[in-house]
């Protein structure tokens, strides 16, 4: 690829952000398996494990200053001060030498999170929750056998109280944010980590990383669910072209039935067909033109990966299938109904004005 994707990728990984180490925040109800999961992730994928309640429970034994303090917070099941916590990880993650780590525990409330924000000007990759119910938490807390002080059922009870009042929100924060990736933790240990694997499989990532461009370069998501729902494709016939395997980049840019939606928008308004998403990211960034080209090209983005996505369910699920011609129009239309809802900036030409500057379907 030519410089141009150089630069796209220079920019995404920009030099304010290119010494960040790459986090994910492990989140859950006390017993939901946070930390048996986290040790073999660290084992299949070479993440660093730092589990806040840990460095706690390590600042008590090391005699500290805060020890007391922390350890009331603990016995009563109430969260320590952000301050301490976060200390404590930017120390652990300074001192190691990997640039991935897995957060576990925190953030556990919103001043939580706002504060670690704010000091370390991290965003998580994701948010990997253990969605797990009571009982079974309590049933495994009950027998963790680790000799921890705040596995008695009246602590236990009050952590599920802080849990659901605090911990929740925060979930909710990132899963309006498309960050979230639920495993099902009720399961026997190894169901849970297939499913936990899925989530750091190969194809996964790059679902992340198209999703992750898309934010960056287009200031909006494709939405929780159909992000949720893409990063599940399972390697398979493709169902578009039945000549290749259904990988996110097959499904997206290299097939030829998509590879031809793509064309339909080749000349007038993009300046060549997208590869990959990467070149999909290249184009929008670098792009050149009049300032009503970036709504637009925004919007054909969003509505081609989305209606590509729509048709293999279609014809994934049901036996209905469309063709290539017949999406072009059905994405003309929805770019043509969505452009009119937009305010426009100047008086002329409008969005709709410099759309229709680019080709017809046939
Ligand atoms: N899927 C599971 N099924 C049954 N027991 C589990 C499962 N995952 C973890 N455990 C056990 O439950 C207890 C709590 O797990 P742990 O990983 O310490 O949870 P957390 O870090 O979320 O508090 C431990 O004794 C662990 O061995
Ligand atoms: N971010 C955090 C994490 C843990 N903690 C404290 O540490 C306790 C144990 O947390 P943990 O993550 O080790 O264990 P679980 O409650 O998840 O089983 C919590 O109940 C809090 O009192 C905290 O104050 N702030």
């Amino acid at each position: 690829m030519g410089s141009v994707v150089d630069a796209a990728n220079k920019e995404v990984n920009g030099t304010s952000s290119a010494k960040k180490p790459n986090v994910i925040f492990v989140l859950g109800g006390p017993g939901s398996g946070k930390g048996t999961q986290c040790a073999y992730i660290v084992e299949h994928f070479g993440y660093t494990h730092l589990s806040a309640g840990d460095l706690l429970r390590a600042e008590i034994k090391s005699g500290s200053e805060n020890g007391t303090m922390i350890q009331n917070m603990i016995k009563e099941g109430k969260i320590v001060p952000s301050e301490v916590t976060i200390k404590l990880l930017q120390k652990a993650i300074q001192e190691n030498g990997n640039d991935k780590f897995l957060i576990d525990g925190f953030p556990r409330n919103e001043e939580n999170r706002a504060a670690f924000e704010k000091v370390t000007e991290i965003e998580p990759k994701f948010v990997l929750f253990f969605d797990c119910p009571e009982e079974e938490m309590e049933r495994r807390l009950l027998g963790r056998n680790q000799g921890r002080e705040d596995d008695n059922i009246e602590t236990i009870r009050k952590r599920f109280k802080v849990f659901l009042e605090s911990s929740l929100p925060v979930i909710q924060y990132y899963e309006a944010k498309g960050k979230v990736r639920k495993i099902h933790a009720a399961k026997p240990i190894e169901d849970v980590f297939q499913e936990v694997k899925a989530v750091f499989s190969p194809e996964a990532e790059k679902i992340l990383e198209l999703t992750n461009l898309l934010t960056f370069y287009l200031g909006c998501s494709l939405g929780s669910s159909v992000s949720k729902e893409i990063s599940r494709l399972i390697d398979q016939e493709c169902v578009l072209c039945s000549t290749g395997i259904e990988t996110h980049h097959h499904l997206f840019f290299e097939c030829e039935y998509s590879s031809s939606i793509w064309k339909h928008f080749v000349q007038a308004i993009l300046p060549a067909t997208p590869l990959n998403v990467h070149s999909a990211a290249a184009m929008i960034s670098h792009f050149r033109h009049p300032s009503q080209a970036p709504p637009v090209i925004k919007l054909i983005f969003q509505s081609v990966i989305y209606l590509i996505w729509k048709e293999r369910n279609a014809r994934v699920f049901t036996s209905a299938s469309t063709s290539a011609a017949g999406l072009r129009s059905a994405l003309d239309r929805l770019i043509r109904d969505r452009l009119l809802s937009f305010p426009s900036p100047d008086p002329t030409p409008s969005l709709l004005q410099f759309y229709f500057s680019g080709p017809r379907p046939p």
